[in-house]
């Protein structure tokens, strides 16, 4: 619930509301994820967004969403505009001009004096009056603005700062895959996420997930020994994977586990809607712990990361993120990487896989785990598509732009999916 000390709570206000419900209501999420108090998603589906019709709440969850995809963009031309740009606006006043600016620029049917008189009403409502009269004349000049003219050439920190990411991010993606592959992870970042085309079954009894995070799932599926009795998920919450495991394992036992009993328990809920995950044992784990001596055949580590895979989808990332926090990140999943390998029986595999770009967490975690030995991720590709689970195309544009090392390393706005890295290690018999 709200409370008068509540930072995403702004006053109510008498007489007839000069704000929107639905611009009040993000305004309020995004000030709450700016002070990095809740997840933009979680908050849109909370108490916050109850009272809004369904109409409201979609230009909500747009201005949101499209607010933390753009703002980078969007403080970039705020700065030009203002009469000293060098000066630091107080948050509920930027705030109130991004969430304007993305109206007049990127919102095609929202009327430009609704954009900018409720921006100029929240910064108000804000306890911000003294800002009012500038966010409405820098609204005026965003409104008034020509579109920009076509782009001949564009540098790498220029087309990050247009489409809205952290140039020091952008610069490693171009390092990393070329100029070409990061405009292209740029853009894709700045749109809904996209219904995946990748295999050949969707919906009817599976569960709803990104094609990438599918991908990985089927890869530790068909990578799953013959005769394999059991099945350990480390990092299951909330569950997409482990779904997909238990769907194609007719006969193994499946054990789902995961460090937060909170995440558990969704996942549990979730498990509860497809008949075939009642063979599914969930239990709390920390998977670095050293555990009972049960082996497994197959083990899935799907590690917690940056997520810089995911920037569509979960958009203040790029806002967060600092590149200090990829080596604790790394860390972390060393750890989890190393417990998990010692519970792997002998001819046992382990998929080890993040949903980050970075390779601080992806190929340099796995270098060097004494004990294994890489199988590469082309032949379990061919299975798919063998299999008819992978649409033959698919296949081959994997195969061919997707793999390096062994390894599945997708890139959104290259594959149509989310970025995943995926690699598959097997423990020698003994
Ligand atoms: C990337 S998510 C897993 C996503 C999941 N595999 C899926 O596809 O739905 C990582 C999960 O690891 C969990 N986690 C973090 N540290 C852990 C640890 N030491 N042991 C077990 N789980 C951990 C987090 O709580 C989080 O739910």
């Amino acid at each position: 619930m709200n409370s008068p000390r509540d930072p995403g709570n702004i006053p109510k206000g008498s007489g007839t509301p000069k704000v929107t419900p639905a611009r009040r209501a993000a305004f309020e999420i995004l000030t709450l994820v700016g002070e990095n108090k809740g997840h933009s998603d979680e908050l849109l589906h909370s108490v916050r967004t109850e009272a809004l019709t369904p109409e409201d709440r979609n230009l909500a969850t747009a201005l949101v969403m499209g607010v933390l995809r753009w703002q980078i963009a969007l403080d970039a031309r705020i700065r030009t505009l203002l009469q000293r740009p060098e000066q630091r606006l107080a948050e509920p006043v930027a705030l109130a001009l991004r969430m304007g600016a993305f109206q007049l620029t990127h919102m095609d049917r929202i009327p430009a004096h609704a954009a900018l008189s409720e921006s100029v009403e929240l910064c108000k409502l804000a306890n911000q009056p003294h800002a009012a009269g500038m966010v409405n004349a820098i609204l005026r000049k965003v409104a008034a603005a020509q579109k920009p003219g076509a782009r001949i050439f564009e540098s790498v920190p220029a087309f990050a700062e247009r489409l809205g990411h952290p140039r020091w991010l952008v610069e490693r993606w171009a390092a990393l895959y070329g100029r070409g592959a990061a405009l292209a992870i740029c853009e894709a970042d700045q749109q809904e996420p996209a219904d995946g085309s990748m295999f050949t079954e969707a919906g009817g009894d599976l569960p709803q997930m990104d094609d990438g995070s599918r991908l990985v799932a089927e890869l530790a599926a068909a990578a799953m020994p013959a005769n394999a009795t059991r099945i350990w998920d480390c990092c299951a919450a909330p569950g997409g994977k482990t779904l997909m495991l238990a769907r194609r394992s007719a006969h193994a036992e499946i054990a789902a586990t995961d460090v937060s009993a909170r995440r558990l328990k969704q996942m549990e809920g979730r498990f509860r809607r497809y008949p075939y995950a009642e063979k599914i044992q969930c239990a709390v784990a920390d998977a670095t712990a050293p555990g009972d001596d049960r082996k497994f055949d197959l083990i899935l580590c799907d590690v917690p990361c940056s997520g810089t895979g995911t920037l569509s989808r979960n958009p203040e990332i790029r806002h967060r993120l600092r590149v200090e926090e990829l080596a604790r990140q790394a860390e972390r999943q060393r750890a989890i990487l190393h417990g998990a390998f010692q519970r792997l029986a002998p001819g046992g595999r382990l998929v080890y896989s993040t949903c980050s770009l970075e390779p601080e967490e992806n190929e340099r975690v796995v270098e060097g785990l004494a004990g294994a030995r890489r199988l590469p991720v082309e032949g379990l590709l061919a299975q798919l598509a063998q299999t008819d689970i992978l649409q033959q195309d698919a296949a081959a544009t994997l195969q061919e732009t997707a793999v390096r090392d062994g390894a599945l390393r997708t890139l959104p706005g290259v594959h149509g999916c989310d970025g995943f890295f995926a690699v598959v290690l097997e423990r020698a018999e003994s």
